[in-house]
């Protein structure tokens, strides 16, 4: 057992995190070896980090973009064997890491997996590692290997075949007796999980991954078995966070850009939510229109039934102009808007508001039992609830991350371009401080329940002071008016001046960030590339990623979406022109097309010493020097 020398000195904060760390490294030896470790670790390159946004369901895109890591394990292979192997091959086996099983099921099926098809494949997989793996200690690089496979792999990458002849007979070795007992399929797999951690060591989910696309749950699925992510919450996000807690009208916001998407599939068979009451009910109401259009209908007027009461009980919200239950005129079937015109209604049938009633706003008995029965689904989904968790425990509203700022929608600003006092319940808020109230009554809403906070998700999916919305939705008009012209959501000032440079720079600072070395990365707005425009703003300061994985936005974007990718060279996007499905991608070897284009190119390289981990490990660094010095001078035995 350690004990302290000097009895008197057990005392203060500063000897226990000795004693402590004493524990874990028990003599010089040990503090020695973790030292050289550390000192190294911070000279080598930081790890590669991809951010994507606006996923919006789209599952198989993700799911492509995650197995080949954006397009970056193609680009390895080619400046790995060039012209050692022709183009055909390079796909062949690119697909081969894509979907190892898939592939091998394929080669098994036309009888092409001879003994010699493995080890040719297993020795590719095994120089690819080798030349990934040059951004990482060993030890680090044994950790991405799948426990049963990683003694025999680790062994492989330390073989050096090219340089002694008993080695090169060593390593044949290895190779011939894995091919010959059978596990060719399963090592193969193994490198494939190496190779992919290699290739991507965090991943930034810059928010929106509900709604338009129709597999949300498998891509949270997917992603809640990847190793390193964070995520920044976007709108659409929080609605569904504040349904699966039980808002009432964020359900019912829920539910209907479900329906408008003719998404139900992803409630009702991923989360196990019916909607057959509200079905029954819709179609009741409106006999004489499809079902699903019936249903949208239906929950359309009680989404602004109980927007209009949410509202009325939150007035900080500032939300009063999206009071227009009350500004129809039934008899014409017309509606004053704030701009004092009268503008006709698309439809002029409703018959669940009474038109004479004092109040628009309130419920039918039956659209209650609705509601009801949708909240008791929605609370009660399990897997609702995992998803809902893990978002809460891996996301937030912004993240900071070696330098950047990383935020879904905007930082409400004023038309000078000042930050935006913003007052709530008393309090005046701006910039960091509101995103931190924000985040911080989010949270609330989850921890405990309280029902102011949870009205706060549903005003941060579309109010216009919100952090991750920042325009005024125009849902009633979009719905009811005919004319487009009433359409248009006016947006925070923000979205201009993040061309900026020097607005840029102070909301960096604004956010305790170094403004020349930093950046921000933004979803939410859909990039028209097709139009000319481009994510890159201010210079290179601030990057849009959001490039529209949805398909319902392809025709708008032109293309297929972003991956930002930040390595120790500097900054690169990939703009994908077209993700291939997994069947085409296997049965043709088709992979993403992607254009990329180069941010920023630093001059130097970004060491694991300049980044976030870097600060973590000299701290380590120095309390092992403190365990040291009184390993040495007594202190401790
Ligand atoms: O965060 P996103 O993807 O921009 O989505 C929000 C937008 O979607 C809308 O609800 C429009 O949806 P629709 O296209 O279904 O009418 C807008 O009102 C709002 O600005
Ligand atoms: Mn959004």
């Amino acid at each position: 057992m350690l004990e302290l020398a000097d009895k008197t000195y057990n005392k203060g904060k500063a000897n226990k995190l000795l004693r402590l760390l004493a524990e874990k490294y028990p003599d010089k030896q040990a503090v020695y070896e973790k030292l050289v470790y550390l000192q190294s670790r911070l000279s080598l390159p930081k790890g590669s980090e991809h951010f994507m946004s606006d996923l919006h369901g789209e599952y198989e895109s993700f799911f492509h973009i995650l197995n080949n890591c954006s397009g970056i394990i193609h680009e390895k292979v080619d400046y790995v064997f060039g012209d050692r192997l022709t183009a055909e091959e390079k796909a062949e086996f690119c697909t081969l890491i894509y979907y190892p099983k898939e592939k091998i099921e394929q080669v098994t099926a036309s009888h092409q997996n001879t003994p010699e098809w493995y080890r040719r494949n297993l020795a590719q997989l095994l120089e690819l590692s080798q030349v990934m793996s040059y951004k990482y200690p060993a030890s680090r690089v044994n950790g991405f290997i799948p426990d049963r496979y990683a003694s025999v792999i680790f062994e492989l990458m330390n073989t050096h075949p090219t340089v002694d002849s008993a080695q090169r007979v060593y390593y044949n070795r290895l190779l011939s007796t894995i091919v010959q007992i059978d596990s060719g399929a399963d090592f193969i797999e193994a490198f494939t999980v190496l190779i992919k951690r290699l290739a991507v060591d965090r991943l930034h989910i810059v928010g929106d991954f509900y709604d338009r696309g129709n597999r949300p749950d498998a891509i949270l699925n997917l992603l809640m078995e990847y190793p390193s992510v964070d995520i920044q919450w976007g709108n659409h996000d929080v609605l569904w966070m504040g349904a699966a807690l039980g808002s009432e009208v964020c359900i019912a916001g829920v539910v209907r850009n479900s329906l408008r998407y003719n998404n139900t599939d992803v409630l009702e068979r991923g989360y196990g939510i019916s909607l057959r009451s509200l079905s029954t009910f819709a179609s009741r109401l409106y006999p004489d229109e499809n079902p699903i259009k019936a249903a949208e209908r239906a929950m359309t007027i009680i989404m602004f039934k109980l927007e209009g009461q949410l509202i009325r009980r939150n007035p900080d919200f500032q939300m009063d102009s999206r009071l227009l239950l009350d500004k129809i005129d039934f008899r014409v079937s017309a509606v004053t808007l704030g701009d004092g015109k009268r503008y006709e209604l698309e439809n002029a049938y409703f018959p669940t508001i009474d038109e004479n009633a004092k109040d628009p706003y309130l419920l039918t008995e039956k659209e209650q039992e609705v509601v009801a029965d949708l909240k008791s689904y929605f609370v009660e989904s399990l897997m609702l609830k995992r998803h809902v968790d893990y978002l809460y425990q891996k996301g937030s509203l912004y993240t900071r991350f070696n330098g950047n700022l990383l935020f879904h929608g905007c930082v409400p600003m004023n038309e000078d371009g000042s930050l935006r006092t913003i007052r709530y319940g008393g309090q005046e808020y701006k910039g960091r401080q509101w995103f931190d109230f924000c985040e911080n009554m989010a949270r609330k809403a989850w921890l405990h329940g309280e029902e102011t906070a949870k009205d706060f998700m549903y005003f941060l999916w579309c109010g216009r002071l919100s952090p991750v919305s920042g325009r005024e939705f125009k849902t009633f008009e979009r719905a009811m008016i005919a004319d487009e012209s009433t359409w248009a959501e006016p947006s925070d000032p923000y979205f201009h001046f993040i061309d900026e440079a020097s607005v840029c720079e102070k909301i960096l600072v604004e956010f305790h960030l170094e403004p020349k070395r930093g950046h921000i990365i933004n979803g939410h707005v859909p990039v028209k590339v097709r139009k000319g425009e481009t994510p890159v703003k201010a210079g290179g300061k601030a990057i849009i990623i959001d490039g529209g994985f949805c398909k319902a936005y392809h025709k708008k974007t032109g293309i297929s979406g972003f991956t930002l990718i930040s390595n120790s060279r500097g900054l690169r996007l990939l703009e994908h022109q077209k993700i291939p499905d997994v069947r085409e991608a296997l049965r043709e070897n088709r992979d993403i097309e992607s254009v990329s284009e180069t941010v920023e190119l630093q001059s130097y390289r970004t060491t694991v010493g300049d980044a976030d981990e870097g600060r973590a490990i000299k701290e380590e660094i120095s309390d092992l020097y403190k365990l040291l010095l009184a390993y040495q001078n007594g202190l401790l035995k």
